[in-house]
């Protein structure tokens, strides 16, 4: 081909989005709408328990959000590690398959979804659905080690004194291997909680992976990664790992997004990513969701223009956002509204 995979990989993000017209549209919580269609996900493995019982509906959340206006559906392995299917008494051969899956019904949804362009009149249905033939990333997600422990840590960001660079490398290394060979267009790294997790994937990601990665941190005080780790320097290690073509934030309270916006752009020259949460926070004890007492996050969609006016250039939901966010936010993005007309 004659280009090296620095090139290849650079170009699949900055080709993307100027097809999808400068901002691209990353899909709402995955988790969430599982939820909110029945699915009980209070087990270790959390939405990757779908991956073992309820593949259908899987595949239908990935087509609500197709169908909402999402250019990037990200996958169903947030959460399944070889580590937690083994646990399950799933075979390592079991579990690599399992992990392909999650990436096998994401495509099947874009097929379908496809199909459906193709057999439709017009962009926007009657029934508010958006049926517009455009460019579509299926994207695996790997969960940090906080989340496959299902302790809360990956909100804390604290993995103990003892945690080595090479435990977590040796931990997430088969997943990653498998999930690029998938057939998936990028890797999500989401709501890396700490440096050292991000330290550990920019180095995987050296040792021979041939797709593209995001990495997403998560913050709880608007100005450092939640374990208190510096997000500039966290920023600082995607920016100088060649494989990463977007660096951002996703599973935070809307009212911090703009500020970090503007931490991570002085770092870095990489298409910046968001995706929020609702804004409330996360209960480890009571595993649920609770509503904050500071500012209100309410009207998430409302803050969509500015977070793109200070730089971001792919946006979404992530924990407690629904098909129907994501449909404001491609409603709000003037390159987005026109086909929705
Ligand atoms: N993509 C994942 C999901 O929405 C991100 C979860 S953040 C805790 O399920
Ligand atoms: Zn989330």
């Amino acid at each position: 081909m004659g280009l090296n995979n620095g090139t290849v990989n650079e170009t699949l993000m900055s080709d993307f989005l100027r097809k999808s017209g400068g901002v691209a549209v990353i899909d709402g919580g995955f988790a969430t709408e599982l939820e909110r269609h029945g699915a009980d996900l209070n087990d270790p493995l959390w939405s990757a328990k779908c991956l073992l019982t309820s593949t259908d509906l899987v595949r239908q959340v990935h087509l609500d959000y197709l169908e909402a206006g999402a250019d990037i559906i990200i996958t169903a392995s947030y959460q399944a590690t070889i580590q937690g299917f083994g646990a399950k008494g799933f075979s390592k051969e079991e579990s690599e398959a399992m992990l392909k899956k999650s990436v096998d019904i994401a495509c099947e949804a874009r097929n379908v979804y496809y199909e459906r362009c193709r057999n439709s009149a017009s962009n926007f249905t009657s029934d508010g659905k958006i049926l517009k033939n455009r460019p579509i990333l299926v994207a695996a997600s790997v969960g940090s080690y906080g989340a496959y422990l299902a302790d809360g840590s990956e909100y804390s960001g604290d993995y103990g004194d003892a945690m080595d660079l090479e435990f977590l490398k040796n931990f997430h290394r088969r997943r990653v291997q498998v999930l690029a060979e998938s057939g998936a267009d990028l890797i999500a790294f989401e709501t890396v909680p700490n440096k050292i997790e991000a330290q550990a994937y920019a180095e995987l990601l050296e040792e021979g992976i041939k797709i593209p990665a995001w990495f997403s941190f998560n913050s709880k005080d608007g100005v450092n990664v939640v374990s208190g780790d510096s997000l500039t320097e966290c920023a600082k290690i995607a920016d100088s790992c060649k494989k990463v073509v977007a660096v951002g934030i996703n599973c935070t309270p809307p009212r911090f997004i703009s500020g970090l916006i503007q931490s991570i752009k002085k770092v870095t020259t990489k298409p910046v990513l968001i995706y929020p949460n609702s804004g409330e926070m996360y209960d480890p004890e009571l595993k649920q969701w609770v509503k904050n007492t500071g500012v209100p996050d309410e009207d998430f969609v409302s803050y969509v223009n500015k977070w793109c006016e200070v730089g971001a250039s792919l946006v979404g939901g992530c924990c407690r956002t629904t098909p129907n966010t994501i449909k404001a936010i491609c409603k709000t993005l003037p390159s987005k509204s026109s086909y929705m007309a």
